[in-house]
């Protein structure tokens, strides 16, 4: 908030000639606050009371005179405030857009014309309430000071008698202010987190039936309506507090007057000071006072938390370097596999000795999962590191839990208990925009959308000129489908692609994309064993880490670890040593054995099962 504070100041000193002038045209508009109570204390004292009627009516047109001049001087007011709001929305209007604009310069942004036009109208919400919190300040400032002005020369004792209560329901209003801030803050956030959660679950809508994560994403958003209806409720209750400071600032004082009437005009206070007092309290002092609670809470509260908001976003903040995403460094991964694995339930290729540089691309530690409350646990408390140009290939039977891993890696599904980290960034609570620039997971059922084969191609990394995905395509080995299907402007539909040829696509695209993890899900399934290859070397040879879900025994041979589903718990390690200490591996190899040639020294041994 102090960014709001700075600003409003700047603001204010700025237009300080303005505002100079606003305040010569609320003098002359509080000239009846300053001045009705005392004339109609002197029309009926001198007056009325006495029996002079036309001295009453004298007093009471001077009166009407000030009315005029007041509602004049209001007049006027409006004009200066324009003077003064009008420039601030210009200079917040230019410094926003400029910013969103060189924001979207940044290599790997989106020129993003809808954020300058919803930064615009949040600027208009800033004018208007701005507007309307000078108005009311300084409405209160000067009527209130001309109240006490006119009550001070009527009586002394009556002005005590109105400040006190006047300067407690302030005392209210301003204790509770900060807290109104923060939950009306509360409450934007709430709104947006709900905006942008259910925003992504709908774009996002295939890639959450293909991961199976549906009911949790309905529990995900259902828990973002909860949280903003509770800052919602939250906010309501803080206008019960208005409403105390209103009645003890704006009404207590009219009560007062009246009880202590009597021992005023004892003490000599005559009737008409009384009275005067009283249009003074109800017709000065409480409405400025309602105007203050109601602006200052109402709109005052939206203008802090709206503009506070808006400077958040003027901030431009670049986005992480991109990788190169074709043709990458023909460098060897800076980090080698451990030599040997980690036994089961342990770390695996980033603990200490590990060799592991820097931070690991991916760290799992505790890891604990399950569909539902009474589901069996499909991971427990399991902990993973992978490293900079890992290479890891998933195994296990049929339903021990390998897509759930990877979802959970990719922060697509939440554990229940541990965390997931990829390059030091927690996924929990990760936005998909950020997660969308850490990994990228290819599902078994590959997305193809009705559009160019080009368009397809750049889903995940919409810069990309044409040379870069042709090289892409060459490189995964979608040269010969691109030239089939008639080049980059080929117009494409996921029911004129083979299953093979729409996963080749998919590949492709991840390959672009700017995540440095690549999660493959079987996503190769469909493709023949020299394509396949072609694949996962790609990407094996991609900057960044691989972990593939692997269906053949050429893919667990490819990676540099394999991780098998083993009973309860995976187990890591090298095809090698995974053939003597995994009993459920040798199985999978023994099937696998069929399809492709394993070598010699792959080949699992004629072992009792070992612990
Ligand atoms: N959305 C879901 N709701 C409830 N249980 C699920 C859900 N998705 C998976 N499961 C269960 O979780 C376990 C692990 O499933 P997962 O899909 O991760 O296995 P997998 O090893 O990838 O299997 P496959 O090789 O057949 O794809 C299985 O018992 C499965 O029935």
């Amino acid at each position: 908030m102090t960014g709001v504070r700075r600003l409003t100041w700047q603001v204010l000193v700025d237009r300080r000639a303005a505002l100079t002038r606003l305040a010569g045209w609320s003098v002359a508009e509080s000239l009846p606050a300053l001045l009705s109570g005392y004339l109609t204390a002197r029309a009926v004292d001198d007056g009325f009371l006495a029996g002079r009627f036309g001295t009453g009516l004298a007093w009471l047109a001077g009166l009407a005179v000030a009315i005029a001049v007041g509602a004049w001087g209001t007049g006027r007011v409006y004009r200066s405030l324009g003077a003064v709001v009008e420039p601030f929305r210009d200079d917040l209007t230019t410094r926003l857009v400029r910013s969103t604009l060189v924001g979207a310069g940044y290599p790997g942004s989106r020129s993003d014309s809808t954020a300058v036009a919803r930064l615009t109208h949040q600027v208009e919400v800033v004018r208007d309430t701005f507007g309307g919190l000078l108005m009311v300040v300084r409405g209160f400032l000067f009527a209130a000071g001309a109240a006490l002005l006119g009550l001070l020369a009527l009586a002394p004792v009556v002005a005590a008698l109105v400040a006190g209560p006047l300067l407690a329901g302030l005392v209210v209003f301003g204790t509770a202010l900060p807290a109104m801030v923060r939950h009306q803050r509360d409450l934007v956030v709430a709104g947006e987190e709900f905006a942008r959660s259910a925003g992504a679950a709908l774009a996002a809508h295939r890639d959450v039936v293909a991961a199976r994560a549906g009911e949790r994403i309905v529990g995900q958003v259902g828990r973002r309506v909860a949280a903003q209806a509770t800052a919602e409720r939250t906010v309501s209750r803080m206008a019960a507090l208005r409403s105390l400071s209103l009645g003890v600032g704006g009404w207590s004082p009219v009560a007062v007057l009246l009880l202590a009437a009597p021992w005023l005009v004892r003490q000599g206070v005559t009737a008409g000071a009384v009275l005067g007092a009283l249009i003074y309290v109800s017709t000065g002092l409480r409405p400025a006072l309602h105007a203050l609670v109601h602006g200052v809470g109402g709109g005052g509260l939206r203008y802090v938390v709206t503009l506070d908001r808006l400077l958040g976003a003027a901030q431009v903040t670049p986005p992480p370097a991109r990788t190169p995403q074709v043709a990458p460094p023909a460098v060897a991964p800076q980090v080698a596999p451990p030599a040997v694995a980690a036994p089961a339930g342990q770390p695996v290729g980033g603990g200490p000795g590990t060799g592991t540089v820097g931070r690991p691309a991916v760290r799992l530690r505790g890891l604990t999962f399950r569909y539902g409350n009474r589901a069996r646990a499909v991971l427990d408390r399991f902990d993973l590191d992978l490293a900079e140009g890992d290479h890891l290939a998933v195994v296990g039977p049929s339903g021990a839990g390998k897509s759930t891993l990877a979802a959970l890696m990719a922060g697509l599904l939440q554990p229940e208990q541990g965390t997931v980290r990829l390059t030091g960034v927690p996924t929990a609570g990760a936005s998909p925009t950020v997660l969308a620039r850490l990994r990228v997971l290819v599902p078994q059922e590959a997305y193809v959308f009705t559009a160019s084969l080009a368009d397809n191609l750049r889903y995940l990394h919409p810069e990309a000129d044409e040379r870069t995905l042709l090289a892409a395509l060459d490189v995964v080995g979608g040269g010969p489908l691109a030239a089939r299907l008639g080049g980059l402007s080929a117009r494409i539909t996921p029911g004129g692609l083979s299953a093979g040829e729409r996963q080749v696509i998919a590949a492709t695209r991840a390959y672009l994309s700017p995540a440095r993890l690549v999660l493959l899900d079987e996503a190769t399934c469909h493709l023949d064993p020299a394509t396949e290859a072609q694949v996962e070397r790609a990407f094996a040879d991609r900057p960044g880490a691989l972990v593939v879900v692997a269906h053949r025994i050429s893919s667990a041979l490819r990676a540099r670890r394999v991780l098998v589903f083993d009973g309860d718990r995976p187990v890591t390690g090298t095809h090698d040593e995974l053939l003597t200490r995994s009993a459920t591996y040798r199985e999978l190899a023994g099937y696998w054995d069929r399809d492709i040639p394993v070598p010699e020294r792959h080949r699992p041994a004629p072992a009792t099962p070992l612990p």
